[in-house]
This record gives C-alpha cells, sequence and structure tokens, in this order.
C-alpha cells in the first residue's frame, strides 16, 4: 500500500541522452475505447511511470485522463506526497484530485481496510468525472508476490489465476496496463528518464507480508521461481480455472434448473456425479444465479462434501452456506435460496 510509514522524495538524475525507448501506444491500446481513464498515482516509482507514459500517449485517440492520490491520513508525509503528484501532474498537462480517506481507522486489518477505501474514493471519482476506466500501475513483481502469498495460504485454482488485467468494481472498469512489466524496469525508466518519484519504505516494512516475500524473491529466482515463471503458472491457471467453469456451467445447465423469486432449484445428482471440482463450481455457480457472492472454498468443500454423501442414499438435507439456504429433498432436488435477513450472520 502506498503509504504506512514515512517516505521521501528520491531527486532523479538529470534526462540521460539515451532515453530509454518506450512505446506506451500498445500498452494502453486496450483503453482506447475508454470513455475516459482515472488513473491511481501514489508517487511512487511504478504509477510515476505509468502516469509520464499516459502523457506521452498519442493525442489524437487518447481518452480524457484524471489523476487521482489517496492520502489515507496514516503517515503525515502523505499530504506531501500528494501535493508532490499533483505538481508532476499539472506540469505534464494532467488534472489531479486528492482524496482523502477521513473515515475511522480500525485497530486490526489497517492495510486491508485502507485499500477498500482507497477503491471506494477511487471508484466514486471516476463515476463522478465520468470516467469508464480506473487505472492502477500493478507491476509483475506486484504480480509474484500475489501469487506467492496466495500458494502459502493453500488457494485454490481461481487464486492462482492472480491479479486480472481487467474486473469490474461497481460498473467502473479497473485495469492493469503495466501487469507485464518488472517493477525494475519501471525504476530504471525513471532514471533514465529524469521523471522524479517518491520512495516508500514501507515496502521492504517486513512487518507487512508482501515485502517478506519480496525478500525471498531472489531466493527463489536462484531456484528457477522467478516472476515469470509465477506469471506462466497464473497464466495457464487462468486457463484451466475457464475451463473449468464452462463444464461446470453446462453441467448445471443440463441439471434442469428452475429459477424463481430469488431461488433456484437444480437436479442435484450433478453434485455427486461431477468430479469434485465441478460439484464445487456449480454450486458456487448456483449460488451467483440467486445474487449470493460465493463462500470460502472450505466452507463451500465441506458443503460438497456432505451433499455427495446424501445424494447417493437419497437422503434430504438442510444446510446453510454463505448466506444461503440449500435443501435437499429425498427426491434428489437441490432448491437454494437467500437466508431470511433474521438468521443472517448468526
Ligand atoms: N495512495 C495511493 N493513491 C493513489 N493510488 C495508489 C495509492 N496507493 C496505491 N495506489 C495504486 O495502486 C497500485 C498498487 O499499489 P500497492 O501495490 O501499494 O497496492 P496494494 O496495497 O498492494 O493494493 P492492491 O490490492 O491493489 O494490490 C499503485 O501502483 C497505484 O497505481
Amino acid at each position: 500500500m502506498g503509504d504506512q510509514s514515512s517516505t521521501r522524495t528520491v531527486a532523479a538524475p538529470p534526462p540521460d541522452d539515451l532515453l530509454p525507448t518506450c512505446d506506451p501506444e500498445p500498452l494502453f491500446s486496450n483503453l482506447n475505447q475508454a470513455a475516459g481513464i482515472l488513473a491511481a498515482v501514489s508517487g511512487g516509482p511504478d504509477s510515476i511511470a505509468m502516469m509520464h507514459l499516459l502523457a506521452r500517449w498519442g493525442s489524437e485517440r487518447r481518452p480524457f485522463l484524471l489523476v487521482a492520490t489517496v492520502n489515507h491520513g496514516l503517515r503525515p508525509e502523505a499530504a506531501g506526497e500528494a501535493a508532490f503528484v499533483a505538481r508532476e501532474a499539472e506540469a505534464l498537462g494532467l488534472s489531479h484530485r486528492t482524496l482523502v480517506w477521513t473515515g475511522d481507522k480500525p485497530a486490526t486489518g489497517l492495510q486491508d481496510a485502507a485499500r477498500e477505501a482507497r477503491y471506494r474514493l477511487l471508484v466514486h471519482l471516476a463515476r463522478e468525472a465520468g470516467a469508464s476506466h480506473l487505472i492502477t500501475a500493478h507491476t509483475l513483481d506486484d504480480q509474484a508476490e500475489t501469487i506467492l502469498m496466495r500458494l502459502a495460504r493453500g488457494s485454490g485454482l481461481r487464486g492462482l489465476k492472480g491479479m486480472r488485467r481487467e474486473l469490474d468494481r461497481d460498473g467502473i472498469v479497473h485495469a492493469r496496463p503495466l501487469l507485464d512489466w518488472p517493477k525494475a524496469r519501471l525504476v530504471d525508466l525513471c532514471r533514465q528518464s529524469g521523471w522524479a518519484f517518491v520512495s516508500d519504505p514501507s515496502n521492504a516494512d517486513e512487518r507487512f507480508a508482501r515485502a517478506r516475500w519480496r525478500r525471498l524473491m531472489p531466493l527463489l529466482a536462484a531456484e528457477g521461481l522467478t516472476a515469470d515463471r509465477l506469471a506462466l503458472l497464473a497464466g495457464r491457471a487462468a486457463r484451466a480455472d475457464e475451463a473449468l467453469e464452462i463444464k461446470a456451467h453446462q453441467a448445471l445447465k443440463a441439471a434442469e434448473p428452475v429459477a424463481g423469486e430469488g431461488e433456484l432449484s437444480f437436479r442435484a445428482a450433478c453434485l455427486a456425479g461431477e468430479p469434485f471440482e465441478i460439484g464445487l463450481r456449480i454450486l458456487e455457480q448456483a449460488l451467483g444465479l440467486i445474487g449470493l457472492e460465493s463462500s470460502r472454498l472450505q466452507r463451500l468443500e465441506a458443503c460438497l462434501e456432505r451433499l455427495r454423501a446424501a445424494i447417493p442414499a437419497g437422503r434430504g438435507l438442510r444446510l446453510t452456506i454463505g448466506g444461503a439456504v440449500l435443501h435437499l429433498d429425498r427426491a434428489g432436488r437441490l432448491r437454494l435460496r437467500p437466508e431470511p435477513p433474521r438468521s443472517r450472520g448468526r
């Protein structure tokens, strides 16, 4: 996260005669059709490089651009950093807004809360400004660290897909155009181009898991587990995940689903007959069809195990999961409906 401990501004050396040739056109070509772009710039080298590259992006087809910095109100330096980004943006002819997180700060899970607040503020501003896209400067290294952290948590295939290049955040497309770029390349680009940036020591603060994983990266790379290989794994996991989703969709469609009044029912035999992984996804998709987020993988697995034991035995079963009540009748039909509000969260 951008601002959890003290930072200092690095005065970059003057521009080198041999500026690295870096064409922003292919980098941002997916954004040509955007109805306005909000660029999230913390002041670190990654997002400062993104801002400079955006400013150099061919002006003809470029959608309107707005730059924003979030001051989480967690460090005294944060206001100065936002002002620094504002000045840099102005010098490039770009509009800039500073957003301040004024809400209560939780005693635990501060990083997660700050991230959530950051995206809430950014998405709100994007909507207000009429921007269709929010872009952040996540790099290949961020992707590799994310995958390692998810591996360590025993994540499923979906987690191993890593961060997505594009996702929907409440109707705004969140895009990560630098996801294939090693961080070192962006830092070099800043230094060689004379682009000043803010250096954030919290990136090396080992109280944070991401920093500890970052420290391990060279050791892992020496054994072949490089950021590139982790990204390769993520791409393959994404491909397998997509295939399994399609198979689960087909299985659910063939199970005579009947939807009505926020409910869904279907023949449950597929949950026992299909491979376990497909069964999990059928359940998740069914929950999605009644408007519920998928539950934690472990809970979903436990739920499916019970269903798989009951279905062949012709036993009825009633379960709750992820805000849903599941009712398996003796005829082998499973009905899902949202839990009544009063009993939720017990
Ligand atoms: N304070 C901030 N203001 C504006 N943008 C920010 C700020 N902090 C982070 N960002 C954006 O998010 C990108 C990723 O930053 P960082 O790696 O610090 O995020 P993170 O806390 O790991 O969150 P995420 O879940 O998005 O990975 C930055 O390159 C920048 O585009």
